[in-house]
Order: C-alpha cells, then structure tokens, then sequence
C-alpha cells in the first residue's frame, strides 16, 4: 500500500535520518529514490529520449541516479546541470551518471524530467535556474516533477520561480503538504509516492483513503438508519436542495423543518414546520444540520441557538457560520459539532474565535484546537481538521465551482452524521461521495442534478 502520511520538510529529515541511524545510507536512500522513480520514467518515456534537469542538492543527486538508470536501460539521456554538486551524496551519484552533461541549453521534444531543486527550497528561484525553468515551461514534451515541482516550497506550496505544468510527479519517501495545497497541486498532473522504505511517523496529517460504505443491516428499520433534521430559514432553496441530498445519502429519515411553501419539493421529503426548541429536543433525532438558506437575522440565531441546546451531533453550514461565536458554544459539547466553511466562512469563524492564522491548514487545525469542534475546510483543495488528525484529499472535479454545490455537501454530510454518530467519520465521507457525485453528474452541472447523482455515487464506496 502507497504511505499516506503527509510530512513537513522538517518530518521528511527525520524520517531519513532515523533510517541512516538505522543503517541505511543517504547514498543508498537516493538510489532507491533514483531506481523507483525511473521505473515509473521507463513506463511512461518507452523508446523516448530523456532530458534530466539536475540541480546542486540531493534532489540533482536523484536525477543522476534516475539519468544513468534510464541510459542502462536504453534510452538516450542528457543531463542539464548548471551548477556542480554540493554535496557528497549527490557528488556520487554524478560520478555514477556516465552520459553526456551540459550547463544550459534545453533540448527540444524529450521527456523532461526536473530535479533542479526538491524540498530544499527555501528561497526564491533566480538567475540560471528561473531561466532554466522557463524554458521547461514553454518547452513540448512530457514533463515530470522529482519529489516537488522545483519552484515549489514543499511545506506551504508557495510558489518561489516560474510555474511549470508537469504530467506526473513522484514524491519521494512520502507525501509533503504542497502535494496537496492549492494552487500548485493542480499543476502536478498524476501524483504518486516511491516508496524508499522509510519508517513514517503515525501522528501526522494524512491523505484521506477511500472510506468502505455498509449497506443497511438486513433488520434496518428507518429511525434507526438515521434521522436527520435540517433546519430551514430565510431562504427556502438552500435547505431543499440539502435535503434532496441527504435524502440519497443512505440516512433512513430525512425532515425538513421550514415555515415556507415547498411546491417544488419531493413527495418522499418530509416537511414539518419550523424548528423550535422542543421539535428540535426530540430524542431520536441522529443529527441536526443548521446553515443553508438560514439568514443573518435574530429568528436565525434564535433557530442556530435552539440546535446547539439539543446537543445532538449537528453539522453547521453557510449561515450559521456567520453567526456563530464562543458565546453560542459556550456549554455545548463541540465533539459533536462539524463546521463545513468555504475560505471566506473559514476567515470569519477564526476572527470569532480570535485565532491568528494565514494558511487554510493553520486555520483548519487552530479552530479545531482552539474549539474542539471538527473542521472541513472547502475548496479546490480541502482539509479536514478533527480528533483523529488532519486529512488532506485529492481534488474534486472544479465544476463543483457553482453555485448551491455547499449546500449539497452539507447534506451530505449532515446526512453521514445520522447514520455514522462520528462527525470526523462523516465529513470524509461526504467529501469522497460529493466529489464521486460530481464525477457521475457529467460536465456543466447543477447543484440539482448534483444532488441527484448522489445515490449512484455511495456504489463506488459499497
Ligand atoms: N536526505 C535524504 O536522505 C534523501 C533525499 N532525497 C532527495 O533530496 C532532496 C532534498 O535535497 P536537499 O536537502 O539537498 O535539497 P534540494 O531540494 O536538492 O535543494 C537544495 C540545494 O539547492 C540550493 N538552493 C536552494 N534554493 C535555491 C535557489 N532558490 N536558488 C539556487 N540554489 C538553491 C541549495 O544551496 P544553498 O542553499 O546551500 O545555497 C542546495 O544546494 C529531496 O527533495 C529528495 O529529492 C532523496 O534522494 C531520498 C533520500
Ligand atoms: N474549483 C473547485 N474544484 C473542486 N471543488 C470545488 C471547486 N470550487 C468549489 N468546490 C467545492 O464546491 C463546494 C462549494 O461550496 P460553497 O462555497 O459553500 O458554495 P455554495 O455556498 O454556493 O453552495 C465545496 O464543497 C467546494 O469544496
Ligand atoms: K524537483
């Protein structure tokens, strides 16, 4: 199985330097770096030439390993290097490369593959190397990343030269949080690990695996699968467009609590007038989810109130994120509660609960810490902050980018609530069934049509 572990620069070291303690040499560590990423290479080059981009660290010293190994198994290599080695390792690994090196120039349709700089890079990219970068970019060809694109700071994702769009990149030993952190994931074209055989640390962030669904036990009765209350507000779409999701989330009961008139609503949703305390306390309720279409208003934060008092595991979405403040928790056990904040929902609920941090990943895993509630930070990329950790996900398909799709999700996710009790379980859940829906609901979609590919998509996790 590929690791999942998901490692600061500071990790990645020592993770290798208890593997070098243990016996394995740095020179050893690079070659089956070298190796393992030239199998990939050979698969996807075949008969192609190779151009090898090597820079003056470890990750040039891979590129050796990877440009000797692809020449020894035929195909024509040329290395680029503009700067000898610096280190002992990588000086090795040059000495074992017995192909052609030149210290500029970059040849024209090859596989290109860049090891210019990997998880060393910690300041801006110039000279040289920027121009060496450039002409990768605008050069044709297939284009591979060694561990992390070269212009890319591995633990942030910050961009620091000139972007390339890569076909494939390979990270080395293990995952590193700029695989996952947008926007630069979306150049790196198919991911995957080689494995080196380094012992990863359990307590660290992980990528989110597919997670298995169970259908309903044969003596399923519908209280017992769940029974999900979505609280509706001002707005009466957004609630509805929840419960038409919910309802294909597997969930046994699904109401909606709203004053307004729903004609458009399915006959198999339940509609019950507007939440109020006691509705709200009614023992079998599995989850509540309050937010979509809710308003800003005091009837608002009188309905978001009434919910956080019953205490039931509850997801709050959209609205109900503007409203929310230590006060309003104050009491409540927030191990039950799941936020579900686009950046902007993420921005306001840490000013609330007066946390100072800049990145999406430092705001997700303070609110967490800071509140005990779980948080899933939406996006093109997505983090998930709770007590078992923090997940990072593959993207979703980016015509998620309209509008309602949020409100799908929190229905989802409310939905998994009621039938998993575990708010962290649930939330990854939904990401995996919302993204698998949007895969299923084609090109161009509406947050309806999303909603209603849901069902279909809980096949692929069954
Ligand atoms: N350790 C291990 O066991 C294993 C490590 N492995 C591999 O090692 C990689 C990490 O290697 P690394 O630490 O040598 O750093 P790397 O990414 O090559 O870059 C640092 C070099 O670049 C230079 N430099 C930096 N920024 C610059 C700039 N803007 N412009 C110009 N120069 C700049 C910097 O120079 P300096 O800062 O000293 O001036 C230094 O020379 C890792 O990603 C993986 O591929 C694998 O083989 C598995 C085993
Ligand atoms: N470019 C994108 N790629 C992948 N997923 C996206 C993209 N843009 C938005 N999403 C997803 O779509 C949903 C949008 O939610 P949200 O911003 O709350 O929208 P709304 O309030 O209109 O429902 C989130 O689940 C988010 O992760
Ligand atoms: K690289």
């Amino acid at each position: 199985m590929s690791p999942t572990a998901v490692l600061t620069v500071d990790q990645m070291r020592a993770a290798e330097q208890a593997a070098m303690s243990a016996g394995t040499s740095e020179w050893e560590l690079m070659q089956r770096a070298g190796e393992g990423a030239a199998q990939w290479i050979a698969r996807m080059a075949g008969g192609r030439d190779v151009c090898v981009l090597c820079g003056p660290g470890n990750n040039g010293g891979d590129g050796y390993v990877i440009a000797e190994s692809l020449r020894r198994r035929g195909n024509t290599v040329h290395v680029v290097a503009p700067k000898e080695p610096g280190t002992e390792t990588a000086r090795t690994a040059r000495a074992a490369y017995k192909g052609e090196v030149s210290t500029e120039g970059l040849p024209r349709n090859q596989v290109y593959v860049d090891c210019l700089f990997g998880y060393g890079l910690a300041r801006e990219v110039t000279g040289e190397f920027a121009q060496l970068l450039e002409n990768l970019r605008d050069a044709t060809g297939y284009k591979v990343a060694i561990d992390v694109p070269s212009s890319v700071a591995s633990d942030t994702g910050e961009r620091l030269g000139p972007p390339v769009e890569y076909d494939l990149t390979l990270a080395l030993g293990g995952w590193k949080r700029a695989h996952f952190t947008m926007p630069v994931m979306a150049t790196m074209g198919v991911k995957r690990v080689v494995d080196i055989g380094l012992d990863l640390p359990a307590d660290v962030p992980r990528l989110s695996d597919a997670p298995r669904i169970s259908a309903p036990a044969a003596d399923a009765h519908k209280y017992r699968r769940g029974l999900l209350a979505i609280v509706a507000g001002e707005m009466p779409g957004a609630p509805l467009l929840a419960a038409e999701s919910a309802m294909r989330s597997g969930a046994g009961y699904v109401k909606l609590l709203s004053d307004h008139s729903h004609p458009d609503a399915p006959a198999e949703l339940v509609i019950e007038s507007a939440a109020t305390r006691k509705t709200l306390s009614d023992e079998r309720l599995s989850a509540i989810l309050v937010g979509p279409g809710l308003g800003r208003k005091n009837k608002a934060r009188d309905a978001l109130g009434s919910a956080l008092e019953a205490g039931r595991p509850t997801i709050l979405d959209a609205d109900a994120l503007h409203l929310l403040d230590p006060a309003m928790t104050a009491g409540c056990n927030t191990a039950k509660i799941g936020l579900t904040p686009h950046e902007g929902e993420l921005a306001k609920l840490c000013e609330a609960f007066g946390i100072d941090a800049s990145s999406k990943f430092d705001r997700a895993e303070a609110l967490h810490a800071e509140t005990g509630m779980t948080v899933l930070a939406k996006g093109p990329d997505t983090i998930l902050a709770g007590p078992e950790g923090v997940l990072f996900f593959e993207r979703g398909s980016s015509w998620l980018s309209v509008a309602g799709t949020g409100d799908v999700f929190a229905g989802i996710a409310a939905a998994r609530l009621a039938v998993r009790g575990e708010v962290q379980q649930a939330l990854e859940e939904a990401v995996w069934i919302h993204h698998e829906a949007a895969r299923l609901a084609g090109p161009a979609f509406t947050a309806g049509t999303l909603a209603r590919s849901v069902n279909n998509a809980l096949w692929s996790f069954l």
